[in-house]
């Protein structure tokens, strides 16, 4: 019998018989890093999934954009400050299963950008001590994340 074939019908499965994985959405976040080793912080606002949940800057793609391109994008858009791809350095990935979708999440972190960080879409934001990360209050896939950036940082 193939893998899978006497699994209840409740499994989304392929046709194939393989595990059906929720829609795919592919996230590019970042930990950016002060000089004093601190990780910034945004608080996502009311109104959105997951209000209220301290994330890392950043989100979505757009068609044809690259992780690190829709980085410095986002880094410009929420946060008014500029960096270049040679500053993003590949840190740890999330990948998460959220009731409605699969989340999958490169984590860079930037030490260099041009400007002071400021709240551009009225969101709250803050700097933070690594091993103070577990007290913020973050979405699910965030947790092993911040957990990781307590060693690697
Ligand atoms: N930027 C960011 N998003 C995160 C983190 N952790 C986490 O689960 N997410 C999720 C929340 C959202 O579902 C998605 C980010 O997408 P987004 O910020 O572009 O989208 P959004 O939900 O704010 O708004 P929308 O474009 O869907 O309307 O990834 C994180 O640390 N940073």
């Amino acid at each position: 019998m193939a893998a899978g074939a006497d699994k209840g019908a409740s499994d989304a499965q392929t046709a194939a018989g393989r595990p059906q994985a929720a829609r795919l959405v592919l996230v590019v976040a970042c930990a950016l890093v002060d000089p004093d080793g601190r990780v910034l912080m945004t608080r996502r606002p009311e109104g959105k999934p997951m209000a209220g949940l301290w994330e890392f800057p950043g989100g979505k793609l757009e068609p044809g954009e690259t992780p690190e391109a829709a980085l410095i994008r986002e880094l410009r858009e929420e946060l008014g400050i500029e960096t270049w791809g040679s500053c993003l350095a590949p840190l740890t990935f999330a990948s998460h299963a959220y009731d409605s979708f699969h989340l999958l999440m490169p984590l860079f972190v930037c030490r260099k950008w041009r400007g002071t960080p400021a709240a551009r879409e009225g969101q709250a934001m803050r700097w933070v001590r690594p091993e103070a990360l577990r007290d913020l209050p973050m979405p699910a896939a965030d947790v092993p994340l911040a957990a990781m950036l307590r060693d690697l940082l």
